[in-house]
């Protein structure tokens, strides 16, 4: 299947080709194909996150809602499966990539010259007045080094340094652009560099990167 097929529109066709021979022991990850049902369960779930640290029941409400998620744990819970198989974090038009873990971002670029996405922090980010938390920001960068990796046709590597400047608050519910790409490869070595932009194009935040190629079996 072509690349641009496995990822969709925002592939170009300058996106590259890794070789899974050098991806240490990671596990091959392969897009996952899956109905508009999951993106449905995911963006419920992700509402249910806000709501989770933004409301303040009463016990009565409190009691109910931990019946209702223990049954939603029962009913999840015999479909579990390794890793590498399941849809979270291998759908590349979901939001966050369907991972619950990531910031629910969309890829709008994803190609060899750099990857961009754009989206929200939402409450569940929230570290203090109206701010997002300052741990949100490795995430969102981290987690686009190791697609810019991807698009560039680089191994998957592993970050070994990560460094950001904060330079203005990042607000809560407003959209964002984080846009980066590759600056130099040496052996093992890839430097990548993003930054993260509002509206209006004013720098939030910028960061940097070294991530180094597994060896062999590496983990
Ligand atoms: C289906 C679609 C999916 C698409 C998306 C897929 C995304 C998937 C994304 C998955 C993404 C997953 C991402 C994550 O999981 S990132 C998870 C967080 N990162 C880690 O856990 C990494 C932990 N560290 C290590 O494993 C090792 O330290 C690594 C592997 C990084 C290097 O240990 P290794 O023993 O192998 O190599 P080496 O030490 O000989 O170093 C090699 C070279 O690097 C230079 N160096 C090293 N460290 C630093 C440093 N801090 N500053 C400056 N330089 C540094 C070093 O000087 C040397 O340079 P040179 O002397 O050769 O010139």
């Amino acid at each position: 299947m072509r690349f641009e097929e496995r990822y969709g529109e925002a592939v170009t066709d300058s996106a590259g080709k890794d070789d899974y021979e050098h991806h240490g022991g990671f596990p091959r990850y392969t897009p996952a194909e899956v109905g508009p049902e999951y993106g449905r369960l995911v963006d419920a779930l992700r509402t249910l996150q806000d709501l989770a640290v933004s409301t303040a029941p009463t016990p009565e409400v409190i009691e109910d809602a931990a019946e209702r998620v223990e049954a939603l744990i029962d009913l999840l819970k015999p479909f579990a499966v390794p890793e590498g198989e399941q849809p979270a974090g291998r759908v590349l038009s979901l939001p966050g990539r369907g991972s619950l873990l990531m910031l629910p971002w969309t890829v709008e670029k994803f190609d060899a010259e750099g990857v961009r996405s754009r989206g929200m922090f939402r409450r569940y980010h929230l570290g203090g007045n109206g701010a997002a938390h300052g741990g949100t920001l490795p995430l969102l960068f981290d987690d686009l080094f190791g697609m810019i990796q991807h698009a560039y046709g680089r191994p998957i590597s592993r970050t070994a340094y990560l460094h950001i400047n904060y330079r203005k608050i990042t607000p809560l519910d407003t959209e964002l652009v984080v846009e980066g790409s590759v600056d130099k490869v040496e052996g093992r070595k890839t430097f990548i560099s993003a930054v993260l932009k509002d509206r209006e194009g004013t720098v939030l935040a910028d960061c940097e990167a070294l991530m180094v190629q597994l060896l062999k079996g590496q983990p």
